[in-house]
């Protein structure tokens, strides 16, 4: 799924109605009532309870009025409230004309609206159509929003955000309990630094036009169901265990035998042929008793990687869970590193990250497409520290493109930088996940996918899908403190299943 900015946002909307033969009046009729119906279905109780209904001077204003027209027709009596101005969208206007006569009262930036203290609040105030953060005289309206001891929904956008580009800290913008945005999430709604104002979002269809958003020249994507079941390769009748590749997982060290449990897990349940896990000594037992289905190969040493000197022809490696930064493990990778083939398809995470941020005349070494799936403190050990999530993703495409490879950032909405540049936006995952032995378990599913073909950047998007779908189905049983990471690994397979099944 595309990610647009406003401008090619707009472009969609003329494209749609001239292939839709259709007027601006009724794109928003639609979009007012496919997000109305899901506001009512995720709060059915709203229909006994007070609706209060902010609404601006442009097209988000006009989707209030819209929904205010037909929560009356339906016997509701919703507070509207709409914004003094001189001007008014043409939408706007006309929908103000549908409401009965002095319906609707007018607000200024000094109104205080005497919210009622329980109740659902519509914020219409601004969606995509916001050029730049509100000025400080919005700040009083903000504030009542925000102080609504009542659930706040925001159509489009929380009103104050804008859909791209960084906001100075202090901006006025509402804090949305949930965002219904239209056709697509908007990048603000997935990054870090803007989770407090949209704490959760949901999309509504709107039937914009398929052909005109995917000729857009978004490079921004958001990896919905859809389009990861394509990825999906289906397993053929004769195939048999050397057709899906033979994974080398290399980490552990004493006490930390366990994240390589749980990558050798995953791998096995993503559907690798042949797994080897290659640890320490002391890891040997541990590993054979936990994971039968894995062949084990030993270091020389005993409680942490230190010669590295195993084959390296395997059909993928995923290296550095649970290996810890030991001098003796430090130089074992470096010489390891710089003796793979060029070919090799390569996983790192954890450690192998540190390590390389230790030494970043190693990344000279990194085989072309390697993925490396950092979470964000792993991050900046690479990138150094970013002023915020633009700055990241800045530095974090100069990375990618300079040496070739993926960087997953771990986190919600966990984002994969491609070398070309383009960003894309993982939809599945939960807050359960924060739980040690979770990026383990997706090392692991990444070396699998490697390892039975999938081109590094499928590998990387469908396997933070399945990870996050894994964690969102064994929640789903489980709760999100009682998720581990374990759990994870055995709901790999429903996540397939899932997916395969259309629908999340
Ligand atoms: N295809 C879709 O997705 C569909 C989308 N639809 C809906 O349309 C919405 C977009 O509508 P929109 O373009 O009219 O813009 P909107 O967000 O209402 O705000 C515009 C007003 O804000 C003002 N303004 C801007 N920046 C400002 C600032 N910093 N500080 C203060 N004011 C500022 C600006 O004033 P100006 O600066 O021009 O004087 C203008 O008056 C979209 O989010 C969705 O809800 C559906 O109806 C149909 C299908
Ligand atoms: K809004």
């Amino acid at each position: 799924m595309h990610i647009l900015n406003p401008q090619q946002l707009q472009e969609v909307d003329v494209l749609t109605m001239q292939r839709q033969q259709i007027r601006s009046w009724d794109l928003m009729e639609r979009a007012a009532k496919a997000a109305l119906k899901q506001i009512i279905a995720d709060h059915p109780a709203m229909l006994g309870e007070p609706i209060t209904i902010l609404c601006g001077k442009g097209n988000n204003g006009g989707d209030g009025l819209v929904m205010a027209r037909l929560l009356l027709e339906m016997g509701q009596k919703p507070s509207v409230w709409l914004q003094h101005a001189s001007q008014y969208s043409v939408d706007n206007q006309e929908n103000q004309g549908l409401l009965p006569i002095g319906y609707l009262k007018t607000f200024h930036l000094h109104t205080n609206f005497e919210f009622p203290k329980q109740g659902l609040l519509i914020d219409c105030l601004f969606g995509y159509g916001l050029s730049k953060a509100l000025t400080s005289d919005w700040q009083p309206i903000i504030e009542q929003i925000n102080a609504f001891e009542g659930r706040v929904v925001s159509i489009d956008m929380p009103s104050g955000l804008a859909c791209e580009g960084h906001l100075p800290a202090g901006s006025p913008i509402v804090e949305a309990d949930c965002v219904y945005t239209f056709q697509m999430p908007k990048l603000n709604l997935v990054l870090p630094d803007y989770g407090y104002y949209a704490k959760s979002f949901k999309i509504i269809s709107i039937d914009l036009d398929e052909a005109a958003i995917a000729e857009s020249s978004s490079s921004s994507f958001y990896s919905d169901a859809d389009s990861m079941a394509t990825l999906r390769k289906p397993r053929l009748k004769y195939s048999h265990k050397g057709t899906f590749g033979h994974a080398l997982l290399l980490g552990g060290s004493y006490g930390k035998m366990g994240a390589m449990v749980l990558a050798s897990k995953a791998a096995i349940r993503t559907g690798c042929g042949l797994l080897t896990a290659a640890v320490p000594i002391a890891g040997v037992s541990i590993l054979q008793c936990t994971v039968p289905e894995a062949m084990v190969l030993a270091d020389t040493n005993e409680q942490a990687l230190q010669d590295f000197n195993f084959p390296t022809a395997y059909s993928a490696i995923g290296i550095g869970v649970g290996m810890g930064t030991s001098v003796e493990s430090q130089q074992g990778f470096s010489i390891f590193l710089r003796s793979l083939p060029a070919e090799s398809k390569l996983v790192l995470d954890a450690d192998a990250l540190n390590c390389l941020a230790k030494h970043s005349q190693l990344l000279a070494h990194l085989p072309k497409e390697s993925i490396l799936s950092p979470h964000p403190k792993e991050l900046s050990r690479l990138l150094g520290t970013w002023q915020h999530d633009y700055d990241k993703i800045t530095k974090a495409k100069a990375f990618c493109q300079q040496y070739e490879v993926y960087l997953l950032i771990k986190g919600a909405n966990s984002l994969l930088v491609c070398p070309d540049g383009e960003l894309h936006f993982n939809a599945t995952g939960n807050p359960g996940m924060a739980t040690g032995g979770a990026g383990d378990v997706l090392t692991g599913i990444l070396t699998s996918l490697r390892a039975q073909g999938y081109p590094a950047k499928e590998a990387a998007l469908l396997g933070m899908y399945i990870h996050g779908l894994a964690a969102d189905l064994a929640v789903e049983e489980l709760g999100e403190e009682s998720l581990i990471a374990s759990d994870i690994s055995n709901y790999i397979g429903k996540a397939f299943m899932r997916l395969t099944q259309g629908g999340f």
